[in-house]
């Protein structure tokens, strides 16, 4: 697969939760080698997209292609092909993390040693050697956040989604994540990267697709978004563009209700 080539197309996606329309109309083009930072405020609908991309949502309106496949031709060799952390895991808890990558890693069609091997060996580099026979229940919320990570990677898939991939994890790992995704777009992975932390996706993403009420409302590198919209950061982007100007009254109100001023109403 070329770089530039096209590794994911959305043409036209619309999703209905009942009467209520969670995705109105979604394009977007993804070639191999982009890290996409896939933004929004709560309820736009990113989880939803990316539910729709795995295959877990079928009653989309639409097309989904994904390495050039249309995702409802029915065939779900596409997925052997894709990593996910997803936002909120039900990791096995009363499995090692051991057990958990190699039961995971033979879900994607690994040879068990060979998952075990190389599960060993990231979990060494993530410094959960010394606990990978432990059961994860006993882990730590960024401990847990590692074994997904290295449960997404295992199989060395193409294309990459991340949901909040970094909650829970210490500056230290973080940068370690950030390093590791950039040099796996610089290979040719393809990474959807879904988050609230705004400064970081600034960082990581050299495209940034905003989505607000179920539309794409800007595509495009950071800088161009600045240039568009003549606002410092990505956070003051997203405030702008969200509409979102009230955060001072906002939190005022909430602190005079905290302070009992519910009487005043
Ligand atoms: N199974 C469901 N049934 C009904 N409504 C749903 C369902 N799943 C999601 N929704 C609604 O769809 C909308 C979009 O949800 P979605 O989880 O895609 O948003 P999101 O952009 O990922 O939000 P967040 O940033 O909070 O994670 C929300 O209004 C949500 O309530």
């Amino acid at each position: 697969m070329d770089i530039g080539a096209k590794v994911l197309s959305l043409r036209n996606v619309t999703m209905k939760y009942g009467t209520k329309t969670v995705l109105n109309g979604v394009n977007l083009e993804v070639e191999r080698g982009q890290i996409i930072g896939y933004i929004g405020p709560n309820g736009a609908g990113k989880s939803t997209t990316v539910k729709i991309m795995l295959g877990l949502i079928q009653d989309y309106k639409g097309q989904v292609e994904i390495f050039g496949q249309d995702i409802a031709s029915g065939d779900p060799s596409y997925k052997k092909r894709i990593g996910y952390v997803p936002e909120q895991a039900e990791l096995y808890d009363n499995l090692t993390a051991m057990e958990y990558l190699s039961f995971t890693g033979e879900l994607y069609g690994l040879d068990r040693k060979f998952a075990e091997e190389k599960a060993q060996k990231l979990m060494e580099e993530f410094e959960l050697g010394h606990v990978m026979h432990s059961r994860i229940s006993s882990f730590s919320k960024g401990m847990k956040q590692k074994v997904l990570i290295i449960s997404s990677l295992l199989h060395n898939p193409d294309l990459l989604f991340f949901d909040e991939p970094l909650s829970g994890l210490d500056a230290n790992s973080m940068m370690v994540i950030r390093e590791m995704l950039a040099q796996l777009a610089a290979q040719g992975k393809t990474i959807f990267y879904s988050s609230h932390i705004m400064d970081i996706v600034e960082k990581i993403s050299n495209r940034i697709v905003l989505l607000v009420n179920g539309a794409v409302i800007a595509d495009g590198s950071f800088e161009e978004l600045q240039e568009r919209n003549e606002e410092g950061s990505l956070s003051d982007i997203f405030n702008q563009l969200t509409g979102f100007t009230d955060h001072a009254s906002r939190a005022e109100r909430f602190i005079s209700i905290v302070e009992g001023g519910i009487a005043d109403e």
